[in-house]
């Protein structure tokens, strides 16, 4: 496919390295507290990822930081590993024990940061900044260095206090837009001027309070910013930091840069950190959401089958980042879509089957309701009168036990092509022992993909309508519902819907 490329700013560095701060100010996130478990495995699969520098915790915060921050320096990853410090010897003391490649020295510039927090005059920031950078730099090969704050501080102060920082031996200086108020326009002429004023490499730390992170990121590069920081899934403190799936993809894909990151787990980065942060992502979410790739609309889908660059952009397609194109039934579906997803599962409707099917979808969704593949394939056998298929599985009988002092524990009976079987399996909850006991005797691989459980009505006794999607090897996906009063028994019934799917097309596909 032909690239377009929207902007090249000749000005713009063509290397920008990208340093992750999900571990840090990613963890900041009110409610987010990942283990040394889930921390070694973010580490590790940022920097299988390629990014290139991990700020992996403020050692100082706690001993358990401590040890954590310890515990990735030990990895012995191909990402350098940074911890955060106050400008403070201790703080520097407890990243250097911890082995870190590199300490991230942050002060308080601003006039009301500097004034209300650590309560020193300008020219103590200065002689606070030149002492404590020196003194990292006794210890450590690589010292970055913020001026927290640095975009409400006055901007001759803000150079001052850089070139005292650069004197002292920081290696790179940080520019934190501390609090998400400045625009991209601001910023691009803000860091032009360190550029032209400060002999440093130049890193941008952005806040997304008005929704700018990206933005502003993106204007640091054009201005000349040669690193930048990011989270996965852009947490952070309040509104959260620059989103790193979006940011890669903004400078890869539009601006041409390369960054170094294997852009094709950024799908799956994200799904880490959302699991392990208990935090799941907008279905919207550019890039990595679940809809990031997915058409509902008749116009748009009928667009994309014929070629996928009508409505996406084109210069980014699923397969660059991991993730899937999806077409989607609702309100809004057209005949082409129908079509297309019936000829997947070797359906083919005469045309004014087709018409009649699309009344059919779109009566089902203007009723609120949303239209699974399960829901089309049902309406297609009944429009096409073909007599539903014998079900592959059959649930006999499920067993669930749990209690605050047991282990969630499943039992499931059920028949594959008429043949019992029993299985038992244990779970994170009643569901997902469940679920694992189904998956556990199923013929096909399957890959659960989505689980959602909504209450239909309000109270206790509100019916659940849970919905899943699984995904089989060829990474097709298909999705089925079921409701009831009993919410794991609602989980189990559209699990074996959604199998039976799976298992259904699979015959097909032999037989053609
Ligand atoms: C923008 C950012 O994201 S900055 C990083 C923010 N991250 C965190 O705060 C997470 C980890 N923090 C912690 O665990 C704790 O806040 C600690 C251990 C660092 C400090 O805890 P406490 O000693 O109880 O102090 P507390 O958090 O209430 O207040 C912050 C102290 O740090 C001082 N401080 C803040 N920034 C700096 C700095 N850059 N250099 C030196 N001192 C600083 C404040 O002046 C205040 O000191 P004071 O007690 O003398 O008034
Ligand atoms: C420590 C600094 C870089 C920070 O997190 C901020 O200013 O938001």
């Amino acid at each position: 496919m032909k690239r377009t490329v929207f902007f090249t700013d000749s000005r713009a560095n063509k290397n920008v390295t990208v340093f992750d701060t999900t571990l840090r100010d990613g963890e900041q996130t009110p409610g987010i507290s990942f283990t040394l478990e889930e921390k070694l495995g973010i580490a590790e699969q940022l920097s299988g990822i390629g990014v290139h520098a991990i700020e992996a915790g403020f050692p100082a915060s706690s001993d358990a930081e401590r040890d954590i921050v310890r515990a990735i320096t030990n990895l012995g990853l191909s990402a350098q590993v940074c911890g955060l410090a106050r400008s403070l010897r201790a703080d520097v003391d407890a990243c250097i024990d911890c082995g870190v490649d590199m300490v991230h020295v942050f002060i308080p510039t601003s006039d009301v940061q500097r004034e209300y927090t650590i309560r020193k005059t300008r020219e103590q920031v200065l002689e606070t900044t030149g002492d404590i950078i020196a003194y990292a730099r006794d210890h450590v090969g690589r010292c970055m260095f913020s001026a927290m704050d640095a975009t409400r501080t006055d901007w001759d102060y803000l150079i001052e206090v850089y070139r005292v920082a650069v004197d002292a031996g920081a290696t790179i200086i940080n520019v934190p837009d501390t609090v998400g108020v400045i625009t991209p326009t601001a910023m691009k002429r803000l860091i032009e001027r360190i550029d032209r004023e400060v002999n440093c490499p130049i890193d941008v730390h952005c806040h997304n309070d008005f929704g700018l992170a990206v933005a502003n990121t993106i204007a640091a590069v054009e201005g000349g910013a040669s690193q930048v920081q990011v989270t996965v899934n852009g947490i952070g403190e309040r509104a959260g930091n620059a989103d790193l799936a979006q940011t890669v993809m903004v400078l890869s894909s539009i601006y041409g840069i390369d960054t170094g990151i294997r852009t094709q787990s950024l799908v799956e980065t994200s799904r880490l950190v959302s699991r392990y942060a208990g935090m799941s992502v907008p279905a919207i979410q550019p890039i990595v959401g679940e809809n990031a790739f997915a058409h509902e609309s008749g116009i748009h889908s009928h667009g994309v089958i014929t070629r996928s660059d009508t409505f996406e952009p084109g210069i980014m397609t699923p397969e660059m980042v991991g993730h899937r194109r999806r077409l989607k039934l609702g309100k809004h579906a057209g005949r082409h879509a129908v079509k297309q997803m019936l000829a997947e599962v070797h359906m083919e409707p005469a045309d004014e089957q087709i018409d009649e099917i699309v009344l059919r979808v779109k009566e089902i969704a203007g009723r609120g309701k949303r239209v699974t593949d399960a829901d089309l394939y049902e309406i297609a056998e009944s429009v096409m009168q073909i007599a539903p298929d014998e079900k592959t599985l059959e649930l006999q009988d499920v067993a669930i036990m749990t209690g605050n002092h047991a282990i969630p524990t499943a039992s499931v009976r059920a028949t594959v092509d008429g043949v019992e079987h029993i299985f038992s399996s244990v779970g994170n909850g009643p569901v997902d022992a469940a679920v694992r006991a189904i998956l556990g005797i199923i013929p096909a691989p399957v890959h659960l993909k989505e689980f959602s459980i909504e209450a239909i009505s309000g109270g206790t006794d509100a019916l659940g309508h849970v919905t899943i999607a699984v995904e089989d090897e060829r990474g097709r996906v298909f999705d089925a519902s079921a409701s009831s009063d009993d919410i794991i028994l609602a989980s189990v019934e559209a699990v074996i819907n959604a199998i039976n799917l799976v298992c259904r097309t699979h015959k097909l596909d032999r037989e053609e």
